[in-house]
């Protein structure tokens, strides 16, 4: 197994020819990603304008005495359009346009690593997932019609309002459990679960390391945790930044700061520390001719993994 997930992982290196596959990892070279990751101040911030007005503190959970993964200007964002979750055509449109592909990652992964039929409408019946950052519930309801038992949590109060308004519209998706809190508390409740899935998260936490280390500890032994984020290159600078919100203003100026992004080797590199072996990976794909996004091997700037706990 162990070498199947090196070969995997060593085609998708290899194909996006940019990094050195992990297992090869010297202590250097992890010193070396870790002192790049949050220290990449030298790439032009067009995303953290000097000029821009402070943002507001939202109302968001308090943590207590387990490192905080809150960070409250990115908070502050995502809690001034709180409103707009459900807009297909509003600052969220991204997400709800990539949905139906990343759920495609979450089915296939799932369902082989839970030996269940992924063509059965229901196929995480009995199983337990959490949304960590559920925002206004775009992946949890899907996931809760495809029958996980399914709790959604995230930092701001106002998505959690919304998630709960919109799920209660269908009796599919009003059994979700949402709270206002965070993964490090519930961590302390001591809470568990099948699958632990941040999508888009990562980016906007205060210490990306300990908060991978409370998803692992929220997923119970040889569970699935699922992180989807933007790797931090180049290309990532030139679309989801200067393309993304200054050219096309899908996402509102100053949503993503490049040097929060994790290279696809960071991520696995954390996820193992924290005990998650990164089973598989993938990107995703914007054609723009068709307008639709797409599973693809090109890991170079939206990416998703799924690893397991080790037992
Ligand atoms: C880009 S949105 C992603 C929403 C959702 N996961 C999705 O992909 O549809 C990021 C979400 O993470 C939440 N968030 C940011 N930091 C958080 C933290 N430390 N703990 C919990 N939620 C957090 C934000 O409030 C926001 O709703
Ligand atoms: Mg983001």
């Amino acid at each position: 197994m162990a070498s199947k997930l090196t070969n995997r992982l060593r085609a998708l290196y290899t194909a996006t020819n940019q990094h050195r596959i992990l297992s090869s990892h010297t202590g250097a070279q992890t010193a070396f990603l870790f002192s790049s990751s949050r220290l990449a101040s030298d790439v032009p911030s067009l995303s953290n304008p000097s000029s821009a007005p402070p943002p507001q503190i939202p109302q968001s959970v308090k943590t207590s005495s387990a490192p905080s993964s809150l960070n409250q200007n990115e908070l502050a964002k995502f809690a001034a359009i709180a409103e707009t979750w459900w807009n297909s055509e509003g600052p969220f449109k991204p997400l709800h346009a990539i949905n139906p592909t990343r759920l495609a990652f979450i089915r296939s992964t799932l369902c082989r690593h839970f030996g269940r039929d992924q063509y059965s409408p229901k196929p995480f019946e009995g199983l337990k997932f959490v949304d960590v950052g559920c925002g206004g519930g775009i992946l949890s309801e899907p996931l809760a019609r495809m029958g996980a038992t399914v709790t959604g949590v995230d930092a701001v109060e106002k998505n959690i309002n919304i998630a709960r308004l919109h799920a209660d519209l269908d009796p599919s998706t009003s059994t979700i459990e949402y709270c206002c809190t965070t993964a490090e508390k519930l961590v302390e409740e001591q809470r568990t679960f099948d699958a632990v899935i941040a999508l888009e998260v990562i980016e906007h936490v205060a210490n990306p390391a300990e908060f991978c280390k409370s998803l692992a500890t929220l997923t119970v032994s040889n569970g699935a945790t699922v992180i989807s984020t933007i790797n931090r290159s180049m290309r990532a600078y030139a679309t989801a930044i200067i393309a993304a919100e200054y050219l096309l203003h899908w996402l509102p100026k100053g949503t993503h700061q490049w040097s929060s992004f994790l290279t696809p080797e960071e991520l696995v590199l954390i996820l193992q520390r924290a005990s998650v072996s990164v089973k598989e990976m993938a990107g995703f794909v914007f054609n723009p001719l068709t307008g639709r996004w797409s599973l693809s091997d090109d890991i170079g700037v939206n990416f998703i993994a799924f690893g397991t706990k080790n037992s």
